[in-house]
């Protein structure tokens, strides 16, 4: 073995004596290894094209869709416990957690420029295959719109085959707090008006005039606004990505595509943290 390497296994039966030397082992005192800590078998056997002979860019298709879904599982990790946080009045740890949730997002929105060296003779190998299955149907997308504010229950009666976990995950998003009712919750401790709308945004104008007093709950406005203009910037980038892709045509999940698209493009989490602006 090189020296540069350390060679683990041959220092086992010394310090597997005791508890500590025990955490070496995995369940069934099989040695660790980083295919079976990251399940990597099982992770690679999970890309399966419709299309055989498999059109070239169907992988990278299912690929780019895969590490998105991973990543919202991080997300929604990240922002549940950021509203935990506000709740218990941790606001650093929240805003902490919340700059993580605005460098992930960074990632999602430029993951779009690998699917664009996609063309669209390319993609129309295999985009007959993929109706009626479209974005419109991803759980955790519309997890993440719920949790961080903008509630639609209209969206699960659009749903079809939603098994009944994921039915179950959607209902408890919609009856949970969100990111903005535990912002709200901050400024009401903070003793600041929280009665209606209008409470609201003269308590943000409050909290930007003065920041000795109210610094941290102005960053923590600053990284929620952070997180409104990512999912926002991401919209732009998938509609744009659309019309490059399919132009003109209607959507495989049944929308008009673009412009169904384009109609949600104002969409806004926190619509008082930018009103607010205007109002300084
Ligand atoms: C070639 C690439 C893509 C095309 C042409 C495309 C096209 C579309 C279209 C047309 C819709 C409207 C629903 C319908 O099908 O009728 C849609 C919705 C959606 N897509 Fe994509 N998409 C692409 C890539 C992606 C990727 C990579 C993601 C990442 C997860 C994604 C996530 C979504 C989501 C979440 C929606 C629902 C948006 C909403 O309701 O506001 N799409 N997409
Ligand atoms: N809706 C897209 C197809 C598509 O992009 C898609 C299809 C299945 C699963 C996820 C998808 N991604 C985003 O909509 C289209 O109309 O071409």
């Amino acid at each position: 073995m090189d020296e540069e390497f350390v060679d683990f296994s041959r220092s086992q039966p010394a310090v597997a004596e005791g508890a500590e030397g025990d955490r070496q082992f995995g369940e069934e005192g099989a040695r660790l290894t980083y295919g079976s800590y990251l399940r990597v078998e099982q992770l690679l056997s999970q890309q399966v094209p419709e299309t055989s002979p498999p059109a070239h860019d169907e992988l990278l298709f299912i690929v780019i869709h895969q590490a998105y879904e991973l990543w919202f599982k991080q997300l929604l990790h990240e922002l549940e416990a950021a509203r935990n946080a506000m709740d218990e009045g941790r606001l650093w740890w929240a805003r902490h957690l919340l700059r993580r949730v605005g460098t992930i997002e960074d990632v999602l929105v430029h993951q779009i420029d690998i699917l664009e060296t996609m063309t669209p003779q390319d993609f129309l190998e295999f985009r007959h295959r993929l109706a009626p299955a479209s974005g419109f149907q991803s759980v955790q997308f519309r997890e993440l719109e719920f949790l961080s504010g903008h509630k639609d229950p209209g969206f699960l009666q659009r749903f079809k085959g939603l098994s009944a976990e994921e039915r179950a995950r959607l209902d408890r998003r919609l009856a949970e707090p969100t990111l903005w009712d535990a912002f709200v919750g901050v400024l009401a401790r903070a003793g600041l008006p929280t009665g209606d709308d209008a409470e609201v945004s003269a308590s943000l104008v409050t909290v930007a005039r003065d920041r000795g007093t109210y610094g941290d709950i102005w960053e923590l406005a600053e990284v929620l606004l952070e997180h409104d203009e990512q999912q926002a910037a991401w919209r732009a980038r998938h509609v744009t990505m659309v019309e490059r892709q399919i132009g003109t045509k209607s959507g495989t999940g049944g929308s008009s595509g673009a412009p169904y698209l384009r109609s949600r493009l104002p969409m806004r989490f926190y619509p008082l943290l930018w009103e607010m602006r205007g109002a300084l």
